[in-house]
């Protein structure tokens, strides 16, 4: 294996014997040795399923891949393996280096041992030394933060509690790849940013695996991601294209049998040609941001019921060019679409994300139409308007997306979904700090005599 590769997974498979009744299951446990005392053949009680199916991927050292996929599509099983706490039916996997991982709740501490105990038993198992972790204890325990539940059994803590510790672990033993399932998702607010924290510190130096339901993390600390389904990998590439292909299965799962989705267009701009606003020198305070409507080659989909068929923003203020905004001033978005069948209560909204698909801010129109709903009968145009002070943005290429459905909070359906309507491009930007600036009125330093 190349040196430059963390983790190899080649054809990897896990088989599971499963029964369709408890009866089976003892009837394979017992009639087998009757059989063979018989002489007969032997015969199946159960089947067989794969729960992973001929996976194969690479994972470069310092990457951080995200892994997404529906329950039961094998990521656990799959993480599993890569930990090796589990082993592969069929195929192979390398690592190199210490391989720490924080999976589903339950497994990796003893229930009946004390969180030292298990401190003690888990960091060894992952390699360090008596002397090591005794070092280390005390940061461990501060890192955990359960106070003196660590002289507790496990069986008594929270999922939380428990979260906190497993982690804590994790965190202090000089782990080359880091391998986070949804387990995080337990912790609370504090505790969950304390371990972002780690992990974007661990990013430099490490390789992570991060599996996760929430799109919206595995963009955020991934750069890649690969789609489990049924136990194959659907897919795999940037966190920002599997993270939308994947939004756009789900939705089709969710709208399946009241529309027909079909993807539009291919893809418009892609992580390449987006530059990385971080390198961008900041040269002076005011923001350039040039608008390009992309509409014809936006990607999405549609049901082909009701299309989006314009996107402008806007100046409200005379005597702006049209298409070049600094951040502060007063815009206006306007989103025209029209109707192929009659709509309801047709709800319009927009969203901007930034190179990473990190939602930045957005609004749609159904918290001020839900009481008074307009109908739109079929073949009409209709507009969704939204009047704002348009943010001040690091720099960087920004994606507008923007959407038409009809329903309400709890029922509606996805219409016409473009991911890049509009691209924005900020240059010279001076916010430096956060996703989105604000207009600071007055900063200041000043001595105040006691
Ligand atoms: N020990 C087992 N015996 C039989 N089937 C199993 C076993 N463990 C897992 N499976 C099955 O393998 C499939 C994949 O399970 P896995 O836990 O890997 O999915 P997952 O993607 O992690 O799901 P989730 O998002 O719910 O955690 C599921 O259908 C599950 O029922």
């Amino acid at each position: 294996m190349s040196s430059e590769i963390a983790i190899k997974v080649e054809g990897l498979g896990k088989c599971y014997q499963i029964y369709d009744n408890p009866h089976d299951r003892l009837k394979q446990f017992v009639f087998p040795s009757l059989r063979r005392l018989l002489g007969k053949p032997p015969k199946e009680y159960g089947r067989e399923f794969l729960a992973v199916n001929d996976v194969s991927f690479q994972v470069k050292k310092g990457e951080a891949v995200g892994i997404i996929g529906r329950n039961g599509s094998g990521k656990s099983t799959l993480l599993q393996m890569i930990c090796g706490t589990l082993t592969p039916s069929s195929g192979s996997i390398q690592t190199t280096g210490r391989v720490a991982a924080l999976l589903e709740l339950g497994s990796g501490f003893n229930p009946e041992f004390t969180g030292r105990e298990n401190v003690y038993m888990n960091a060894s198992i992952l390699g360090l030394s008596k002397a090591e972790i005794d070092a280390r204890f005390d940061e461990i325990v501060a890192f955990a933060d359960i106070g003196n539940f660590i002289e507790q059994p496990v069986k008594t803590y929270s999922s939380g509690m428990y979260v906190r510790l497993a982690f804590a672990v994790i965190a202090h033993v000089d782990a080359d790849i880091l391998v986070v399932d949804e387990a995080l998702s337990v912790g609370d607010a504090v505790f969950t940013q304390k371990c972002m924290r780690f992990i974007r510190g661990f990013q430099g130096k490490g390789t992570l695996i991060f599996v996760s339901h929430d799109i919206a993390s595995v963009q955020n600390i991934c750069k890649s991601a690969i789609w489990m389904k049924n136990g194959k990998v659907e897919r795999l590439g940037t966190a920002k294209a599997i993270s939308e292909a994947y939004l756009q299965y789900t939705l089709q799962e969710i709208y399946g049998e009241e529309a027909t989705l079909t993807s539009i267009a291919p893809v418009a701009i892609d992580d390449q040609s987006m530059p990385d606003s971080s390198v961008e020198p900041v040269i002076d305070y005011g923001a350039v941001a040039s608008v390009t409507d992309n509409i014809q080659a936006a990607k999405g989909w549609t049901t082909a019921q009701a299309e989006i068929v314009s996107v402008v923003l806007s100046h409200l203020s005379a005597g702006k060019t049209a298409c070049v905004f600094e951040g502060g001033e007063r815009v206006r978005m306007s989103i025209r679409a029209k109707t192929h069948i009659a709509l309801k209560n047709p709800i319009v909204g927009f969203l901007v994300r930034d190179r990473l698909g990190q939602d930045l801010f957005g609004e749609n129109t159904l918290p001020f139409t839900e009481y008074t709903p307009t109908a739109v009968g079929a073949g009409m145009i209709f507009e969704g308007v939204f009047d704002f002070k348009l943010p001040m943005l690091p720099n960087g290429l920004y994606a507008v997306m923007v959407s038409i459905a009809d329903g309400d909070a709890h029922d509606n359906v996805q219409h016409h979904w473009m991911h890049d309507a509009l691209i924005i491009n900020i240059s010279s930007s001076k916010i430096r700090y956060g996703l989105v600036g604000i207009p600071f009125e007055r900063v200041a330093l000043e001595v105040i005599n006691e």
